[in-house]
């Protein structure tokens, strides 16, 4: 099997250990058999999240040392704003703590109680902060995105005539602007082609709509259209990604996953009445609209980052390393979802374990065997993380998965032979695992700390 060389040496190691069984039996009782309140001391290989675990360059931990950390006008502002505006061709933006507090902002600015935002499948905060500021999320993604075995290039694709239907239903005054994600995470990292972009946009803007990306994995999402979409092959993803920006108003960024690290985002857009909202609004919740809610170093590692992440022999290297798991795992008819994803590779929990309901929490319970099997952390994103409605019912998602995301730079191919090695023969014997109860359900977004028991 072909492996991509890394592009890159180490320079500097962090030792990991693997635990015996008893002890990854104990953490997970005192876990309440949830992957998110495992200690980081008792995991091996840490896949629960690409968020904020990339291995920072030697260029960004040298630039720590130039953070300027005046209180106003830092130069690392001036320097990330100018990288943004160079590299996503947005021309405000306000620095935020991370991608949260970049929909915190936008949700409270742009959406007036009763409004709709239409999004190519939910996102967990995403959709919170829409909601808290008033708005009702409507999912526009294809159809096909809800189907794990639906191998199809692009799954992140709005379907336009969900979009013009919910312009019909309610109004285009009543929709702010349609959240577009490249890529969809919870569809299992699926990108948006080019032209569903250009489409997309050309229809929000023929009714005034505003077309904000999330673009966390936008990058990722540049690759896939080179690597997918007819034209594009020969073009680099720094292109690519400029383009698809330009068919937006602007966009949240969660800079802890494609701008390379470990805390930071920011608001981006072209309208200076909605950049002037924002830093109206930022001084109360992250800080002056010169730093956010982050350090003049945060800000200048995430400048060199973004630089970093369009460099088209890392972008290769990863999305090649995430599909490497995937065709190991699928080689040994683990059930994952297709295609491959750009940060992870997702487990299709309800074929894995289809011997159990899905109210009792196969994905949920497949992540905590995944770690006492081999002391590998994933991360569950089924019917827990997808929580209830307003009427209190659990929302049933049709995906119910468990997600073995990659930090980048981080692990080796040898790292990803134990996952798939360890996941295979957990597979073998995976009729005699049962399924769950919740015993401690908290309110909101209860995926991060709800607590469950063996049935
Ligand atoms: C697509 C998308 C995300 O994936 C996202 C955070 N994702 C996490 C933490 C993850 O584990 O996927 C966020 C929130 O970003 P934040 O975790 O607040 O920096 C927004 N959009």
């Amino acid at each position: 099997k072909m492996y991509v060389a890394e592009p890159y040496k180490i320079k500097v190691v962090e030792p990991i250990r693997m635990t015996t069984r008893a002890q990854r039996q104990a953490a997970l009782e005192r876990a309440g058999h949830n992957t998110f309140l495992l200690d980081s001391r008792d995991v091996y290989i840490d896949l629960l999240t690409d968020s904020g675990t990339t291995a920072m360059s030697d260029r960004q931990w040298a630039g720590l040392m130039l953070g300027d950390e005046a209180y106003a006008g830092s130069r690392n502002f001036f320097h990330l704003l100018e990288t943004v505006q160079e590299y996503y061709g947005f021309r405000y933006m306000v620095p935020t703590h991370q991608g949260r507090g970049a929909e915190h902002l936008l949700s409270r600015i742009a959406i007036k109680p009763g409004d709709y935002v239409p999004g190519n499948m939910y996102f967990t905060t995403t959709r919170a902060h829409q909601e808290l500021a008033g708005a009702t999320f409507r999912d526009v993604i294809i159809d096909e995105a809800h189907d794990p075995q639906a191998d199809l290039p692009f799954k992140g694709n709005v379907d336009l005539r969900k979009f013009q239907a919910l312009i019909e239903e309610v109004g285009a005054e009543k929709i702010p602007y349609i959240c577009l994600a490249v890529t969809v995470n919870l569809a299992g990292g699926q990108p948006v082609s080019l032209q569903n972009i250009r489409d997309v946009s050309e229809l929000a803007h023929r009714h005034g709509i505003r077309v904000m990306f999330d673009a966390t994995r936008c990058v990722e999402n540049a690759y896939l259209i080179k690597e997918r979409e007819p034209g594009h092959a020969g073009r680099s993803v720094r292109e690519i990604l400029k383009e698809m920006m330009s068919y937006g108003d602007g966009c949240t960024m969660s800079g802890k996953k494609d701008c390379m690290v470990n805390i930071g985002g920011f608001l981006a857009m072209n309208d200076p009445e909605l950049y002037q909202a924002a830093t109206q609004l930022v001084v109360l919740y992250e800080g002056m609209p010169s730093y956010g809610g982050l350090a003049g170093r945060d800000m200048e590692a995430m400048a060199l980052g973004i630089q970093e992440s369009v460099d088209d022999d890392y972008i290769h290297h990863r999305i090649m390393q995430v599909r490497y798991l995937g065709d190991r795992l699928a080689a040994a008819d683990v059930p994952i979802v297709r295609p491959v994803g750009g940060h992870a590779v997702f487990l299709d929990a309800r074929q894995f374990l289809d011997h159990l309901p899905q109210d009792a929490f196969p994905a949920q319970m497949l992540a905590a065997q995944i770690y006492l099997q081999s002391g590998v952390r994933s991360m569950e994103r089924g019917i827990v993380s997808a929580g209830r409605d307003r009427e209190g019912q659990n929302h049933h998602p049709n995906l119910e998965l468990v997600r073995l995301t990659v930090p980048r730079r981080v692990y080796t191919y040898a790292h990803m032979d134990v996952v798939a090695d360890s996941i295979t023969d957990l597979y073998e014997d995976r009729r005699r695992i049962p399924g769950l109860t919740m015993v401690y359900e908290p309110k909101v977004l209860r995926f991060f700390t709800a607590r469950f028991e063996p049935l």
